[in-house]
């Protein structure tokens, strides 16, 4: 008996609330979704929400609308909390941007500088960060400007100075202190001209001053080993939720579980793993001779605790990329580490997107002598030409959840299979409702 729930399903995956509330046996609450002429996305809730504990679903894929979905989940759960919802959860079974974390792009920190005549890629790295910290002295050795030389030449004259009791110190450089005057500050003499002429003019004379006598920036010259800048939106993202009035997030496979640490509310990341392995169990024949293999190193210990799990061989594909641009990622090449000659390969992962890791994978597997390859995928994005790209490749047969509406991808792959997770996710809103445990759905066999 559940009282005072409300499930609230967004327009990502419609049929997933159903069957979420027919696991409950409730009816989904009366909403309506849709969009102004201008794009605005528009909700009204078509029920009293006051005092309910009111559960959100809404998956961030599905028909390359994630924006539009993300953004009509902060307008719902908004819509709930200036509406007096005792509680609100947002349960997102695919979480959106989980891919954008806020760690560095290629997630090895700053590019090392190597020392001077080193050839080899893997030759002596210096780890002097660049541009190098600039001490005094070394300055024009670093080649640095004659402004940033003469600057340096200053701080180092002023810490004299100030060892000297304050006392000045008669000038040692004359030629370095015209640099600094020259490039780095406005020359007095025309700057006086300036200032006289804005005076009399009855302007403050800044004008003068920027069209005459100010240096212009420098350009910016990337060095070797730059890496653009690319926006993080993780903390975004859970900013907005929480902001929106978000209390509880209910969520499965995170792509990077330390993701949760955005958040200062509770986060429950189920684990789809168990869906899969109970699916190796009962659907693949002799699965022990079977090999699970991991299509990226990301991914391992989700393979390794299913291959643990099932007592089966574990494989690793090792994606060798060193990008320099975002849309260099496809071009990894890959490696195989372990035996997958004269087995079934089943390559486990957490999300398929463009479908390009699995594809290939299943390429290099059979290469490598496997005689069947499946592919088993908590989310199963599919966007692009992803369908195209399975059904023409090595891949046997792919099984991914339902956190990602699959109806139309289900009509033009044949070689798709769909797992339920409506009943997962119905007990864990159920649990959470009546204040339960939902460890117990972390680690069920
Ligand atoms: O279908 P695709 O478009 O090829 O994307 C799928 C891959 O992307 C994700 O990993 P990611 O490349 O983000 O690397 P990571 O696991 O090292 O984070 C995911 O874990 C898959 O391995």
């Amino acid at each position: 008996m559940v009282r005072n729930l409300v499930v609230l399903g967004g327009n990502s995956h419609p049929q997933l609330t159903d069957t979420i509330c027919s696991h409950l046996g409730i009816a989904p609450a009366k909403v309506l979704l849709g969009k102004f002429k201008v794009g605005e996305t528009r909700v009204e809730i078509e029920e009293s929400v006051r005092g309910k504990d009111v559960f959100i679903i809404q998956s961030g894929s599905g028909g390359g609308k994630v924006n539009d979905h993300l953004m009509e989940l902060l307008i719902a759960i908004s819509a709930c909390r200036t509406a007096s919802a005792k509680r609100i959860t947002a349960v997102l079974p695919l979480f959106p941007y989980s891919r954008q974390s806020d760690i560095p792009y290629n997630k090895t920190g700053a590019p090392l500088a190597k020392a001077p005549g080193t050839r080899s890629r893997t030759g002596t790295y210096t780890f002097d960060s660049r541009p190098q910290t600039p001490h005094p002295g070394q300055a024009e050795s670093a080649g640095l400007s004659n402004g940033s030389a003469a600057l340096h030449h200053q701080l180092s004259r002023m810490k004299m100075d100030e060892r000297h009791g304050g006392h000045q110190l008669p000038p040692t450089s004359p030629v370095k202190s015209d640099s600094l005057r020259r490039s780095d500050t406005f020359d007095s003499n025309k700057s006086d001209k300036s200032d006289k002429h804005a005076h009399h003019n009855g302007t403050n004379g800044t004008n003068g001053i920027t069209r005459q006598n100010t240096t212009k920036p420098p350009v910016f010259e990337p060095q070797a080993g730059y890496r653009q800048w690319v926006a993080q939106a993780g903390t975004l993202i859970a900013d907005l939720l929480t902001c929106a009035g978000a209390d509880h997030v209910i969520t499965m496979d995170l792509h990077d579980p330390q993701y949760q640490g955005f958040f200062d509310i509770p986060v429950d990341n189920l684990y789809g793993r168990h869906l899969l392995r109970k699916h190796i169990q009962f659907n693949i024949p002799n699965y022990q001779q079977a090999v699970v293999v991991s299509p990226d190193a990301g991914g391992a210990k989700r393979a390794t605790a299913i291959a643990d799990a099932l007592g089966m061989p574990f494989a690793l594909i090792h994606k060798e990329r060193r990008p320099t641009q975002i849309n260099d990622r496809q071009n990894a090449t890959m490696m195989l580490v372990g035996d997958v000659a004269d087995r079934v390969a089943i390559l486990v992962d957490d999300l398929a997107d463009t479908s390009n890791t699995i594809t290939r994978a299943a390429k290099l597997l059979k290469k490598e002598g496997a005689t069947t390859v499946y592919a088993l995928i908590t989310h199963g994005i599919l966007s692009g030409d992803a369908i195209d790209r399975i059904n023409a490749s090595a891949l046997d047969k792919v099984v991914v959840t339902n956190t990602v509406d699959q109806t139309e991808h289900m009509l033009r792959c044949p070689k798709l299979e769909v797992l339920e997770v409506g009943n997962v996710f119905a007990e864990a809103i159920r649990r959470v409702h009546h204040g339960e445990s939902i460890s117990v759905l972390f680690d069920y066999s």
